[in-house]
């Protein structure tokens, strides 16, 4: 019988230290980093396994961009090392940067073993990508400019016309860019990586809690994408308040239709209340360039312009969460940290992913749906530095390692995960049985 919620405090079932600052309301990605420093364990400077590098002096040699390793110092990068590279060329370097052995044991629950499922896969991947065609990411391109080009169109037209109609257009837009920025920003640093600050989603902060927390603990107690919206939306099987179990269905598209502007008040706070500068930068002058430009090709006062942008600022921000909370991780079948886990830990990092993810029917196969609904979401957790269009050349590997391992991905419809996405934010109850065994058995839900 299934344990009862309101009998469990908040707990990692996958037995992980509670992170340090997880709680704080007034919190952002930089907060986070400082408690991960806390929690992992890594003295000071690089943690892989259990090792310590000190990689002060690669770097702005990095080929990747000095970004990940500047922000990442103190920390356990193990899931980050290993996922972020498909070539072994970056395992060979690290010897180089070798300081001593760390004196505490990891604090994740996932294993990298030559053997187990994601480094088999990887292997297998490593010869294909020499051969992977070049027009698909040229067509992401294509499709991500033209949908750019398309908000500002609408977004003047919306103003010269004061048309709410071409406001909802360019909303739209805003969001299809935003999610296909999401392709961008887990490479080099890159100018498209700033497509989601279009539709005021921040991708400075956007690129950390979604690559340095979600994409490598994901569902976990340590998953920024779960933790930064509780109370208001509690994902994780736990003692939950009426409101925060029932009404959240009711207020959760108000929440979403706001949230892209919460975030932007909540740096704004973080700056005047913490006295920390939250990092403003080009990024933030970004934000606001479609206003800018509504303004001055619309031909008409400001306020107006202004109005036209707000309300397509709201479009997006609403259309973008409810494709980004409803995409591939809420459903009471899918793994929440919480549920009875594998019953060994630690274990396989990829196989605590295909517990952690759905596939949709309807989006896998389109490379525009794809590119703008977080498609094709398993292989793009295993190889995020892929173009987004490119990841169908890696299914054949993908089935036959699945194969191989006696599991399957699971993949539903929209429909499915919505409800289930629902679903899961009134469920107080862990799930008791082990994910593996979902996996066994692919059942259309
Ligand atoms: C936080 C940890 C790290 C992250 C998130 C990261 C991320 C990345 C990214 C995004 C790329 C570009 C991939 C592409 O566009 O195809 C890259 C390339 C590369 N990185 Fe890192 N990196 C990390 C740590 C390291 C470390 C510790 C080393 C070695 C000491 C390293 C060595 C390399 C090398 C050699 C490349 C060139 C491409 C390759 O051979 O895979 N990286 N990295």
């Amino acid at each position: 019988m299934a344990p009862k919620a309101q009998n469990i405090p908040l707990q990692s079932t996958l037995g992980m230290k509670y992170p340090t600052y997880r709680d704080l309301r007034l919190k952002n990605t930089d907060i986070w980093l400082e408690g991960k420093r806390i929690d992992d364990g890594a003295e000071g400077l690089w943690r892989i396994h259990d090792d310590l590098y000190d990689l002060n002096d690669f770097i702005d040699k990095h080929p990747g961009g000095a970004f990940w390793l500047k922000m990442t110092k103190g920390t356990d990068i193990t899931e980050a090392f290993e996922v972020h590279h498909i070539s072994d060329s970056p395992e060979k370097l690290l010897p180089k940067y070798w300081k001593r052995k760390a004196k505490t044991s990891r604090n994740s629950p996932f294993s990298f073993k030559d053997d187990g499922f994601y480094r088999t896969l990887k292997r297998k991947v490593r010869p294909l990508l020499k051969d992977l065609p070049k027009r698909d990411s040229r067509w992401s391109n294509f499709y991500s400019d033209i949908m750019a080009f398309g908000l500002f169109l609408f977004g003047v037209l919306a103003t010269r016309y004061i048309d709410f109609y071409f406001a909802t257009i360019c909303g739209i837009l805003m969001a299809l860019v935003t999610i296909a920025g999401h392709n961008y920003m887990h490479r080099k640093d890159n100018w498209r990586m700033y497509y989601p600050d279009l539709s005021l989603l921040q991708s400075r902060e956007f690129r950390m809690f979604h690559i340095f927390s979600h994409h490598l603990y994901t569902n976990t107690i340590a998953d920024l994408e779960i933790s930064l919206h509780e109370p208001i939306m509690e994902f994780l099987p736990k003692r939950k308040s009426f409101v925060h179990r029932y009404l959240s269905i009711i207020y959760a598209p108000f929440y979403w239709l706001t949230l892209n502007h919460i975030g932007v008040i909540k740096r704004i706070l973080i700056f005047l209340v913490l006295k920390r500068t939250s990092h403003f930068g080009f990024h933030d002058l970004v934000s606001f360039f479609p206003l800018l430009v509504m303004y001055v090709l619309g031909e008409q006062p400001f306020w107006i312009a202004f109005k036209m942008w707000f309300t397509a600022t709201l479009v997006a921000s609403l259309y973008f969460n409810l494709i980004g909370f409803t995409a591939a991780h809420h459903h009471p079948k899918i793994f929440h940290d919480g549920d009875k886990p594998r019953p060994e830990i630690p274990f396989d990092w990829g196989l605590g992913q295909l517990d952690a993810v759905m596939d949709r029917f309807e989006i896998d196969g389109s490379h525009f749906l794809i590119l703008t609904n977080f498609g094709n979401h398993a292989l793009h957790h295993f190889f995020p530095t892929l173009d987004h269009g490119q990841l169908k050349y890696l299914e054949p590997v993908f089935q036959e390692t699945l194969k191989e391992f006696n599991i399957k991905l699971r993949k539903t419809t929209i429909p499915t995960l919505m409800l289930g996405m629902f679903k899961q934010i009134t469920n107080a109850d862990p799930n008791s049985d082990p994910p593996e065994l979902y996996l066994k058995s692919q059942k259309r839900n």
